[in-house]
């Protein structure tokens, strides 16, 4: 493992530490002020928009309020499922639908939908800083998805979903770490670049 890797790896440690010690109510309070920023930032952009979400596993954020919100707003929304070790595929979901075991503890819709390129990307993540680095779970899901999108021709719109606590001075980022467009915590939403009228 290199240096890097290591500070990564303590740095998510520490944090998801301090994350897990949130509690439910806590976490849900942080979770509606979070819809409620999103919302207002995303919800005309996304109208008529692939997006995908992700359903909350460990003490991560809950973003489902914000979901519903977004697909009042007629975006089509999606969640991602594990389909190999390395790799992530992002299948449509319509709100409240029953969702199956999707790897890693993770809940995703069955095999039988459609999968899907969403043009903005809700995020989940471990630890972030205020330039738009990231750090996952530690296992490149969403860096090899967006490098698909890309390699597509397609430049989603990257939204990291996470508590103010998970934000730290600075990320030691990879040459693989795509940053984010922005980030939505309990406070706000904060833009690292410029607001994608089209996306
Ligand atoms: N809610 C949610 N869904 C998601 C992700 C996510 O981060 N959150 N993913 C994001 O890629 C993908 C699934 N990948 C995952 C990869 C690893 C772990 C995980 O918990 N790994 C370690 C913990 C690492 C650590 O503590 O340092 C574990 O299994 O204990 C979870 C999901 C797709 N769906
Ligand atoms: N685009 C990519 N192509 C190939 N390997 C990659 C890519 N992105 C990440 N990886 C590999 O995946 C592993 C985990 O990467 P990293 O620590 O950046 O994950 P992460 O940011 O925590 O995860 P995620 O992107 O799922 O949130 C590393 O071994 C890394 O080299």
């Amino acid at each position: 493992m290199t240096d890097r890797q290591n500070d990564k790896d303590m740095l998510r440690k520490a944090v998801l530490q301090e994350r897990d010690a949130l509690s439910a109510a806590v976490r849900l309070s942080k979770s509606r002020a979070i819809a409620g920023h999103g919302a207002s930032a995303l919800a005309e952009s996304a109208a008529s928009k692939n997006v995908s979400g992700f359903y909350p596993i460990r003490s991560e954020a809950d973003v489902r309020l914000l979901l519903s919100l977004l697909e009042d707003a007629g975006a089509r929304l999606s969640l991602p499922a594990v389909v190999d070790r390395q790799t992530i595929v992002f299948r449509r979901y319509r709100f409240g639908e029953t969702l199956v075991p999707g790897g890693f503890g993770t809940f995703a819709p069955g095999e039988i939908a459609e999968v899907v390129d969403p043009d903005i990307l809700l995020m989940p993540l471990s630890v972030f800083d205020y330039h738009g680095n990231r750090i996952g779970y530690g296992a490149g899901h969403y860096d090899r998805a967006i490098e698909r999108l890309h390699m597509l021709g397609k430049k989603p719109l990257l939204v990291g979903v996470a508590f103010d606590l998970q934000g730290v001075p600075d990320v030691p980022a990879e040459p693989h770490d795509v940053p984010l467009d922005a980030i939505i915590t309990e406070s706000g939403v904060q833009w690292f670049s410029e607001p994608k009228s089209g996306v």
